[in-house]
């Protein structure tokens, strides 16, 4: 067996200083560098092997749960936001509550989310004038948190107070996470032999707080009001294990944390993302905003339109591509494994990154370049299957899949319809890589409302 190639590590820190000074920029560099199987130490206790041939991460992601576990448990940070819900928990636990989320997710029901999501943004486009200034990372994290809490709670957050802290408490989480991650203080802390407060986590901590007791409290409603909703948080209400108890309280925590967090930042970074590409590509955005027009004129899109809006849909996949707003997948092999010719140890960490893999000139002529048009059947038939995987792959494939890119293609035809939306100068807009992938320091954009009316 080769001697295993990567980065030399420091004593104690590892690739710590390095990873934390520019993460993205780090694995772009290594992967390039030392190829497949890369060994880079970034966390305390283990060392991390990253995986860029489509065949491994297909063998990887699809054998999770048989050869492969997450092992997200062991990562303290997301054990803390994310508890044991639906992606980080494991075996048939997770089995199990997954089978118990998935009718919410199939087509037929997400097909009548639709109208939900196109009301909602309307109705913040009510809000927006013409040259007004805003932070569209904001904006979109607000409009995707009311389709989540009404589609998987049925509550309306529009106007409600609580909304503001919830959404002050995200962007602390997201914010603190990737501090955390990144902090070289934190990895020394962790080899000591007592637990010392790290400097931040009390701020983490307490910002997780805040999610908890709100998403507590639509629990405490709905139990004090009796009636099935039909919604999400009715079946995890209603669910019964075979001794006839149901979940605890810390249980539905877990699950619904998860479900609102993944379920809304995710989509709010590919909007804001996209919003931001359309904005340096006049070309593609007058393309958008002529497909818009002629499919719908001033009305409203709904569910139906999508297959007549084929380059809004082109034009996700390709956001989707260039930043994917998980940027990171993790796995465990259970016993040693071997990628090519690089042994993996069991308890080793896999990193698969669709950063990474999405920006390889292999697969992908002219990588960096944002070109919606590439996305034709040809071009998708030869594509490996495991070279663009934005919701990974395997039994653990994003259950919000289909409910994100319908969200994605509809918000951002009804923007397109009525608004151009401009960056504000100067700006360095820059991808801070934390639970995902966001713009650092938000968005800030100028509106330009269109005077045009058919
Ligand atoms: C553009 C938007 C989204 C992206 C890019 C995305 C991406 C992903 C990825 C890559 C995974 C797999 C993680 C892993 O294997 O370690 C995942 C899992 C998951 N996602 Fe999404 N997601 C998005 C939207 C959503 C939405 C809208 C929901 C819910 C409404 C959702 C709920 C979940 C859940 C619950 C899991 C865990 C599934 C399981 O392990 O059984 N996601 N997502």
């Amino acid at each position: 067996m080769p001697t295993l190639a990567g980065p030399p590590p420091l004593p104690v820190l590892g690739n710590l200083l390095d990873f934390g000074r520019d993460p993205l920029g780090f694995l772009d560099r290594v992967t390039q560098q030392y190829g497949c199987g890369v060994k880079i130490r970034i966390e305390s206790a283990r060392d991390t092997y990253i995986v860029t041939d489509p065949a491994q991460v297909e063998e990887v992601l699809v054998n999770t749960g048989r050869t492969f576990q997450k092992g997200y448990q062991r990562h303290p940070l997301m054990r803390l936001v994310l508890g044991n819900g639906l992606v980080t928990s494991e075996g048939e636990f997770w089995l199990r509550q997954r089978r118990l989320a998935q009718p919410a997710f199939h087509r037929a029901r997400i097909a009548s989310y639709g109208e939900t999501m196109v009301r909602f943004a309307d109705r913040q486009l009510q809000g927006w004038q013409d040259g007004q200034d805003l932070n569209l990372s904001e904006a979109m994290m607000h409009l995707t948190m009311e389709i989540i809490t009404q589609t998987v709670f049925d509550v309306d957050l529009h106007g409600d107070p609580r909304a503001q802290n919830v959404s002050r408490a995200v962007n602390t989480v997201l914010d603190e996470y990737s501090h955390q991650m990144t902090s070289a203080v934190r990895a020394l802390m962790e080899r000591l032999p007592i637990h010392l407060p790290v400097p931040g986590e009390g701020r983490l901590r307490k910002a997780v707080q805040e999610l908890d007791t709100l998403i507590l409290a639509l629990v405490a409603e709905r139990r004090a009001e009796g009636r099935d909703h039909g919604d999400l948080l009715s079946m995890f209400l209603d669910a019964r294990d075979e001794d006839g108890s149901g979940m605890t309280d810390a249980q539905l925590r877990d699950e619904l944390v998860t479900l609102f967090l993944a379920g809304h930042e995710t989509t709010a970074n590919a909007l804001t993302w996209s919003f931001f590409l359309l904005s340096q590509h006049p070309e593609v955005e007058a393309k958008l905003h002529a497909e818009v027009r002629g499919v719908l004129g001033n009305r409203l899109p709904t569910v139906q339109d999508l297959p007549r809006l084929p380059y809004t849909g082109q034009i996700v996949k390709e956001v989707l591509r260039l930043y994917p707003p998980v940027w990171w997948l993790s796995r465990e092999p259970q016993a040693d494994w071997r990628c090519d010719d690089v042994l993996v140890p069991a308890g080793a960490e896999v990193g698969i990154s669709p950063w990474v893999m999405h920006r390889d000139a292999g697969f992908y002529p002219e990588p960096l370049a944002f070109q919606p048009e590439r996305w034709t059947p040809e071009f998708e038939a030869q594509l490996p299957r495991y070279a663009y995987f934005p919701f990974g792959g395997g039994p653990r494939l994003c259950i919000g899949n289909n409910f994100a890119l319908m969200e994605a293609a509809l918000v951002m035809a009804t923007i397109a319809q009525r608004f151009h939306v401009e960056v504000s100068e100067p700006q360095q807009v820059m991808a801070d890589p934390s639970l995902t992938l966001r713009p650092k320091g938000g968005l800030r954009v100028r509106l330009h409302e269109r005077k045009e009316r058919s």
